[in-house]
């Protein structure tokens, strides 16, 4: 090992690495090259997490798993591999994930450096937050496409994981994809909100059915009349029924009764739903109207049995027949699975999964057809589905022995050598193609993470918002905690508690209700996490498909209202937020009260992994689209089955080539970055990936 060799490292060094011990968070692209360089290097104590298993389409590029490991704990087989190299170093597997409350600050406070190769903003968050609090030095990595970056996370020195807003995510109104659909895309997401509806973990603002609310399906003459409608509770209910809402709600249950019959599931979906929205005229006078399909006149009876050969040309754009047999197939296979489950566990769309995206591929492209959009090959589909970008080995490789590298200087304390480095494709103007940061970029003293007294500012709507959604929706998925302790500041009265059976009933209450209005603190406290946040609410009222709530990461942004502004400067902050609570509340209790419009959140592309994907402008790559960035949404692995790997054979898409040329690059389209500028040093901490 090279710290055993004399004249590799200074001696120094050899015994710095011989005498340490390091984390690996992730055992995928980077993380297996991570392990393999530490390993090699002279590391002997070595632990390593990653919570999934090997699946036939990592083979091209990790490089420690074989075709015999397919379906076998990721960091498992990865230590088995590396320990080839040196079987005198210790390393230790978990099969697990990393947010995982058994890997407290006390877990991470044994290493002396931890090395991210993480793919999604959740779990690398996590990582941040927890090395803050360990005071132990994080060299996180990602890399997308050709693109790497490493950068070091060190608390007080460097800024943090989460000092610097993230690229707002792309999201599609729910008229958009429920109603009117114009781009592939639209179709496509409406296919992962079906899959998600059969058989995985159902939300509500990803329902599928005909939206008879829509603005768009009213006259001018309604339009105006709309908010006395709505507060009319007749006039809802009958909306409600007639827009389907009934069946809406009981699609996995209706079509579990229906036994998963492809036809009548079929006919549900692509003839009886899109005959209804033909019978809102409104949306038709100005687009052109949906043609339904009828499953009979496609597949006459016994003809969706049996694998056919079309149904692993990935790169053929499917005839809507083919579609509708390959829905067939598909709709067998996943409804036998997810039969088989436990309770309340759901399946998991995985773009890896073959029934699964053989499904989405299908429902999208039949859903293309009737809408007369322009259908997409299943390979296409899933690289906008999986908003992948293709990995490539030889990126992953750099970026890993840069990490390491970076764990050197760490060691030895060279903190002046530890600043970010970014691959890139082409050489800059400095003739670099790995361009190091020029200074390290100061931590932002405003961070909601890593500043002294960390805030954030919330406009919410509240009185859609319950306290449940705030929970769920705002401080676990958006903000990252795991399980947090909410308190309002002004009272101490504790609005959601960690511990079970303690605040549950307030769940169902809109924050307005509970007096959490304009001008509130919170303050939230997630013990697992060590970490504190206030949260300034600022009220507005949303409109139809307007998100309910965004995160203000800087609360000065949050402009108070005229009134407020003479009481801030009159009075202290404290007196302030009283008044302003009782203020509002009394306004929320004399208003309509709460609404029971069912106003749901745009939807977000979303993918398990890959997902946050932050560009920095190409100037020189103009024609690039942007990529639908998703949300990070790691589902829970207490309620969600992973189904197992396919053994297929190793298809045409599955084969994602070490080294693009750039006219793969031209085609990955709409799943690619924007590349960092190639004539200037990048810009600090602008990009934070992914592999
Ligand atoms: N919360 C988590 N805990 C532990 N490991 C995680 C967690 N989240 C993600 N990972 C792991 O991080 C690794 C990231 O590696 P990589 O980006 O190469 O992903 P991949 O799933 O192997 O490949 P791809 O997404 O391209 O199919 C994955 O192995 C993934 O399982
Ligand atoms: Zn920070």
């Amino acid at each position: 090992m090279a710290a055993a060799i004399d004249g590799v490292f200074p001696a120094s060094l050899q015994e710095l690495v011989k005498k340490s011990k390091v984390l690996v968070v992730g055992a995928g692209g980077i993380g297996c090259e991570v392990l393999k360089n530490l390993v090699l290097s002279g590391f002997t104590d070595i632990e390593i997490i990653d919570l999934d298993t090997i699946d036939l389409s990592n083979l091209n590029r990790q490089f420690l798993f074989h075709r015999e490991h397919v379906g076998k704990s990721k960091a498992r087989v990865a230590r088995e591999s590396a320990l080839s190299f040196n079987p005198d170093a210790k390393i230790t597997a978990y099969h697990d994930s990393v947010t995982s409350t058994d890997y407290g600050v006390n877990f991470f406070k044994k290493f002396d450096v931890v090395l991210s190769a993480l793919d999604n903003r959740a779990a690398r968050n996590h990582v941040n937050r927890m090395c803050l609090n360990a005071d132990v030095p994080l060299v996180e990595s990602g890399t997308s496409g050709y693109n790497g970056q490493v950068e070091l996370i060190k608390r007080g020195l460097t800024q943090c994981y989460e000092c610097m807003p993230k690229e707002a995510q792309r999201s599609f109104p729910g008229c958009t994809i429920r109603n009117t659909p114009s781009e592939p895309i639209h179709c496509i997401v409406w296919a992962k909100h079906l899959f998600n509806q059969l058989f995985g973990e159902s939300q509500e603002d990803e329902d599928i059915s005909p939206d008879a609310a829509d603005p768009d399906a009213k006259d001018a003459s309604e339009k105006e009349g709309e908010s006395t409608t709505v507060s009319n509770e007749k006039d809802k209910e009958a909306e409600d029924t007639a827009n389907g809402n009934v069946v809406r709600i009981n699609t996995r249950q209706w079509a579990k009764d229906c036994n998963y019959d492809a036809g009548k599931l079929f006919n549900k979906f692509f003839n009886e739903d899109i005959n209804y929205l033909l019978q809102m005229s409104n949306l038709w006078k100005t687009r052109k109207a949906p043609v339904p399909v009828q499953w009979d006149t496609l597949l006459p009876e016994g003809a969706a049995d049996g694998e056919k050969e079309f149904a692993k040309q990935h790169h053929k754009v499917w005839s809507v027949e083919e579609c509708a047999h390959i829905f067939a197939n598909a709709l067998k296979e996943l409804s036998a699975s997810f039969l088989k489950l436990e309770g309340d566990d759901t399946l998991v769309w995985d773009k890896d999964d073959r029934p699964a995206m053989d499904f989405v591929a299908a429902c999208a492209n039949v859903r293309s057809h009737i809408f007369n959009i322009e259908q997409k090959s299943r390979f296409e589909i899933k690289s906008m589905a999986g908003n992948i970008i293709p990995a490539i080995a030889t990126t992953n490789a750099i970026t890993a022995g840069i990490s390491v590298m970076r764990a050197f200087n760490v060691l030895e304390s060279k903190w002046e050598q530890c600043k970010a480095v970014y691959t890139r494709l082409r050489l800059n103007a400095r003739n670099q193609i790995l361009v190091p940061e020029l200074f390290f970029p100061k931590p932002n003293p405003n961070c909601y993470v890593c500043s002294s007294d960390p805030a954030i500012g919330l406009k919410i709507d509240t009185k859609k918002v319950n306290i449940k959604q705030l929970r769920d929706d705002v401080l676990v998925k958006t903000l990252n905690m795991l399980n947090p302790d909410v308190t309002v500041e002004s009272t101490g009265s504790i609005l959601i508690s960690s511990e079970e059976g303690e605040t549950e009933c307030n769940e169902d209450k809109l924050l307005a209700d509970m007096n959490i209005v304009d001008g509130v603190i919170l303050k939230c406290d997630d013990f697992f996490q060590n970490y504190e946040l206030s949260i300034i609410i600022s009220h507005f009222d949303s409109e139809r498909d307007e998100a309910v709530f965004e995160v203000v990461a800087d609360p000065k942004q949050l402009q108070p209202k005229e009134q407020d502004k003479e009481e801030s400067v009159a009075a202290p902050e404290e007196t302030k937020v009283a008044k302003k609570r009782s203020a509002n509340g009394n306004e929320v209790a004399a208003d309509e009260g709460p609404s029971t419009s069912k106003k749901s959140r745009p939807t977000i592309v979303e993918d398990d992994d890959d997902d946050d994907c932050l560009l920095i402008e190409d100037e020189d790559e103009t024609a690039q689209e942007e990529a639908p960035v998703a949300s990070d949404k790691l589902s829970s692995p207490k309620t969600a089955t992973k189904r197992k790997p396919s053994t297929d054979v190793i298809d045409a898409d599955e084969d994602i080539t070490e080294i693009l040329d750039s006219s793969d690059e031209e085609e990955a389209g709409p799943t690619k970055c924007k590349r960092s500028r190639l004539d200037e040093q990048p810009k600090p901490v602008e990009i934070i990936n992914i592999d």
